[in-house]
């Protein structure tokens, strides 16, 4: 914290760090093609089904979240991360409308491989020894990269087709940079007080979700 009583960011200097990985994150060619309008349907349609099985777990995830929230002795993020939950209740429901009209059966959708590697990292954050600003670091770039990918996808001059737009303003609007923001400023303040050995797991954990995210949106681009 500087004499004026801010503080400097902690998350951006490690977007600064690791700019190319965040780039290969958010600006990939799966989602590229989406603002290009040169999206293979098919492409969209396994992202579509894979993320649908990843926000399941990813509840369980930000609940894992929200419970080492609430053991703080300063609970003040708890409504922020609980209305996240919140979010994410409708979300699984937009997914399930999104089926439909894709004409996607998900009950029959076997989760692939780096969906199921994703999966294992979000499991292990239930582990009690994992600290909040860890945990709540991780939760705010997986948010964030979505967030940056699509938000892409709607900016100026892009071609999306009308029946993504959908799916781009979901994590593209200017409501959900307004969340991911206060997540930021949550991770940020988390680890201002955290211990250093915790400052690194959480720059290890940021670092690892982008190579995921990467991992994720090559598995939707040609089943890997
Ligand atoms: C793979 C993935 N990362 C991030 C998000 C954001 O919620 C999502 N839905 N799916």
């Amino acid at each position: 914290m500087d004499g004026s009583g801010v503080e400097a960011s902690t998350t951006a200097a490690w977007m600064e760090r690791h700019r190319q990985m965040y780039e290969r994150a958010t600006r990939h060619p799966f989602t590229v093609s989406i603002r290009d309008g040169t999206i293979d349907l098919s492409a969209f349609k396994r992202w579509l089904s894979q993320d649908y099985l990843f926000v399941r777990e990813f509840v369980a995830f930000v609940a894992s979240v929200l419970l080492k929230c609430c053991k703080q002795k300063d609970n003040l993020d708890m409504e922020i991360i609980l209305g996240g939950i919140a979010s994410l209740s409708d979300e699984l429901s937009w997914f399930k409308n999104e089926a439909v009209k894709w004409d996607i059966d998900l009950a029959s959708v076997p989760p692939l491989k780096s969906n199921l590697e994703y999966h294992r990292f979000l499991g292990s954050f239930t582990e009690p020894e994992i600290s909040y600003a860890v945990a709540v670091t991780t939760f705010w770039i997986i948010e964030t990269v979505y967030q940056d990918s699509f938000g892409f996808c709607i900016e100026e001059g892009n071609k999306t087709p009308p029946e993504l737009r959908g799916t781009c303003q979901r994590w593209g609007s200017a409501e959900f940079k307004q969340y991911c923001q206060s997540l930021q400023r949550i991770a940020d303040r988390s680890l201002a007080n955290a211990p250093a050995d915790a400052v690194k797991s959480a720059e290890e954990a940021f670092v690892r979700v982008l190579e995921l995210e990467i991992g994720f949106w090559e598995m939707s681009s040609s089943q890997s």
